[in-house]
């Protein structure tokens, strides 16, 4: 098989390949093969509204019929509200109706939503079937590989889920040509949080020569496997968080409680962005971080078109969700934070007083700028 990068992913529970490439759509059944999924094994793929308009998940279904497989095509709405209990027991159902069996596989076809909902289905249903990431934003690079999956509760993001390692990441570059810009944008923001936590290169380059728009496939191909090295490194050492993955979350702590607090308006990667420059400020003010590498980050931020402050609105509200962190103890908070551009680190015993300082240093975002 040739035309795509494909790197081995090595968990604990599992090792699989991350298929990455411009036409990686044509590697499909012949990865398949290679995974040990033969037609005899029905895929029901799920995906959702938005990417189904883009005739993708159709086109798969086609070339996987054409092999002979047996395929079921489910459509959940767009959006992180998606990605809720509500929506899994519908497709559990689905699922029973269509006779899918252990044997069977789950394929996600989307973004971060519809991947982290497939999967955590995938995770569960009949007590856990396989199931295979085919990426269809900028940000499901991240998503797609690691294995964490879930969904949200009213009370925050990521709350109920597992550990499901796919089978396979297909990710086909040529599928982001009709990704919206906003969309872009947001995923750069992981892709920017994985060079500051282990790639300084990337992150130079990225300085030099901004992506702010989506650069076609091939480049886009190269600056995701970049990234993806980084967080693969990091998932193979530790696949069930118990310490080296953490460093995955920064940015997260405040942004997630950011994310939710918006009720979604402002989405991942854009609250991961503010998350990342308060975090930094807090590293600044510990004396962590230097105020010229928080100055860097602010400005790839800014080169990519990415929040450059927090929002306009009282810390309170958002201590009260960051208190739901999986990282949260009962006075203080684990925090990864930036000590330098490639140097993140996990730090104990951040208090309240050094989220509030952090958060009150912070500019402000408004739409088109900081105040
Ligand atoms: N499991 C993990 O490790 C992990 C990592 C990062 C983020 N996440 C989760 O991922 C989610 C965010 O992912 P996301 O940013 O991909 O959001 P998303 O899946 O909601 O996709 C963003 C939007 O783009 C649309 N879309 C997707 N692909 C498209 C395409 N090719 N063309 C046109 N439209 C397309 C979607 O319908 C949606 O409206 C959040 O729920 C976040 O918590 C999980
Ligand atoms: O893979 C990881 O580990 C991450 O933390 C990646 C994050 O980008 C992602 O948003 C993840 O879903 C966060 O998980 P959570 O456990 O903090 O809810
Ligand atoms: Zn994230």
């Amino acid at each position: 098989m040739s035309g795509s990068t494909v790197i081995e992913v090595k968990t604990a529970s599992k090792t699989y390949p991350f298929v990455i490439g411009p036409a990686a759509r044509e590697e499909l059944t012949a990865f398949l093969a290679q995974c040990g999924v033969t037609p005899e094994t029905a895929i029901f793929i799920i995906t959702d509204q938005n990417v189904i308009e883009t005739d993708y998940p159709q086109e798969l279904k086609a070339r996987l019929e054409s092999a002979g497989y047996t395929v079921y095509l489910a459509v959940a709405a767009a959006g992180d509200a998606s990605k809720s209990l509500a929506t899994a027991e519908q497709l559990y159902r689905t699922m029973l109706q269509m006779h899918i069996r252990r044997s069977d596989v789950v394929m996600a076809v989307g973004g971060g939503m519809v991947g982290d909902l497939a999967g955590f289905v995938a995770a569960t249903y009949l007590r856990g079937i396989r199931f295979i990431q085919v990426p269809t934003t900028l940000l499901a690079h991240d998503s797609s590989i690691g294995g964490k999956v879930g969904v949200n509760l009213a009370e925050g993001k990521n709350l109920v889920g597992a550990f499901h390692q796919p089978i396979l990441v297909l990710y086909d570059t040529s599928v982001l040509s009709t990704l919206p810009s906003r969309e872009w944008t947001g995923g750069l923001s992981e892709l920017i949080k994985h060079a500051v936590i282990g790639d300084p290169a990337l992150f130079h380059d990225l300085l030099s020569q901004p992506a702010s728009d989506y650069p076609g496939p091939e480049r886009t191909a190269e600056l995701v496997a970049r990234a993806a090295r980084v967080k693969i490194q990091i998932v193979e050492q530790d696949e069930q968080e118990s310490g080296l993955r953490m460093l995955l979350n920064v940015g997260h702590t405040v942004g997630h409680a950011i994310e939710q607090k918006s009720d979604y308006s402002i989405h991942h990667g854009e609250a991961v962005a503010m998350g990342l420059i308060v975090e930094a400020e807090l590293a600044v003010n510990k004396g962590w971080l230097s105020s010229s590498d928080r100055d860097l980050i602010i400005q790839a931020l800014c080169l990519h078109g990415l929040p450059t402050g927090r929002p306009d609105q009282p810390i309170s509200p958002i201590l009260e969700i960051m208190n739901l962190d999986k990282k949260h103890q009962r006075q203080s908070w684990t925090f990864a934070v930036p000590f330098g551009i490639g140097d993140v680190r996990v730090v104990r015993d951040v208090s309240r007083e050094d989220v509030i300082r952090a958060w009150e240093a912070t500019n402000i975002w408004r739409e088109g700028g900081v105040e």
